[in-house]
């Protein structure tokens, strides 16, 4: 296989930068997809209270920079660029300028760690169509393999919840629940990857080396119909049984599912979660994602590097091993219903 490459691609969801961007980014998000819009005026609303603007832009940015900085350091000396799903710069423009500059082949970071539909195939499906908008000449983009289980993630993540442990009162701390956090999806679609194991995997191999608190994996964020099923349980949900139960004094939330602190984070645990958990008598932590932790930063380079060099070096921890490098043709198929 040819593993030369002139630029990287970093490619995310995107989100709005003032108020009046707010329903054209959801209608982009939503667009084709069965989400009642009663459901997308109340997520609306959570973007509105933040002043219209979602942090994952400017997150997005910092990475940028701190890897910019990375890569200047240490090489490969290759430019970035940044092309999102649903908001500007959208990868249609990102790819029209990498043709303008003569960029023919990058390598795309995901700012996705675990495989699912939306974290992966409907990535590739967002670069397949900007790549038929620009036309001939248009940059190829190979995408980094999934870094669910690789030590730079996983360390990063641990460091993150060091921190937020560290909140919690001394005497109290070795007790409290760990409740690792990611987006839900609904079971169609979580039938055609490999979603949850990774993410048991990874809070696995997390949560052992963190001590011998008591944890489990929940699930925020649920969207679609009513009557549709999705990954249960939703974290706020699982608090409130935690307070009925009245054992658990603390909770410290791992939201393993993202790479940085954007909406999703912000509206469903820092607000809603927190507040189910005052009204339950639970004090709740929640440890920051991986952000720009240089341990993250140092594991992109680390990908490209290998992937440049074809090493069979890949590392990886716990029994899974290292993701593909390229998608099999069924990866993260999108499963929209589930035939019994
Ligand atoms: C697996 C997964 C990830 C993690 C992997 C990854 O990072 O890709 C993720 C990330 C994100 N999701 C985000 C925002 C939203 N997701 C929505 C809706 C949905 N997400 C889904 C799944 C995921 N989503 C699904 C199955 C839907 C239903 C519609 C559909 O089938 O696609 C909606 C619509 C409103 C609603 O119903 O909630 C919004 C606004 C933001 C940006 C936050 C910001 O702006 O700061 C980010 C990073
Ligand atoms: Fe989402």
């Amino acid at each position: 296989m040819n593993n030369e490459y002139d630029a990287i691609l970093v490619v995310s969801f995107g989100g709005p930068e003032g108020p009046d961007d707010v329903i054209p980014f959801l209608e982009n998000v939503l667009r084709g997809k069965n989400v009642p819009r009663e459901r997308m005026l109340e997520v609306a609303e959570h973007y509105q209270q933040f002043g219209g603007v979602s942090p994952i832009n400017g997150q997005n940015r910092a990475l940028i920079a701190a890897l910019e900085q990375e890569l200047a350091a240490n090489g490969p000396q290759l430019p970035i660029y940044w092309g999102n799903r649903n908001w500007h710069p959208l990868l249609t423009d990102t790819l029209a300028q990498m043709k303008q500059d003569g960029i023919q082949r990058a390598l795309g970071f995901f700012t996705s760690a675990f495989s699912s539909y939306s974290g992966c195939r409907q990535y590739r499906e967002d670069i397949q169509q900007a790549q038929e908008a620009v036309g001939a000449g248009a940059p190829e983009v190979d995408k980094l393999r999934m870094f669910f289980n690789h030590p730079g993630f996983i360390e990063a993540t641990l460091d993150r919840a060091r921190e937020a442990l560290a909140e919690i009162p001394e005497e109290r701390r070795e007790q409290a629940t760990i409740l690792f956090s990611a987006h839900s999806i609904p079971l169609a679609m979580a039938a055609g990857c490999r979603y949850e194991t990774q993410l048991k995997d990874a809070a696995q191999l997390v949560s052992e080396r963190l001590g011998t608190h008591p944890w489990h994996l929940v699930y925020q964020s649920r969207s679609g119909p009513p009557h549709q099923p999705w990954l249960e349980p939703d974290i706020c949900d699982f608090i409130t049984e935690l307070g009925q139960q009245g054992e658990v004094q603390d909770v410290v939330i791992i939201p393993i599912g993202f790479v940085s602190d954007h909406m999703e984070v912000l509206f469903d645990l820092d607000t809603e979660a927190k507040q189910v958990g005052s009204e339950v008598g639970i004090n709740v932590a929640r440890a920051k994602t991986v952000g720009v932790h240089p341990r993250f930063i140092t594991m992109i380079r680390e990908l490209i590097e290998e992937r440049i060099a074809g090493t069979a070096d890949r590392p990886a921890l716990g029994p899974l091993g290292p993701n593909h490098d390229v998608c099999p043709v069924d990866c993260c198929l999108r499963v929209t219903e589930i035939k019994r």
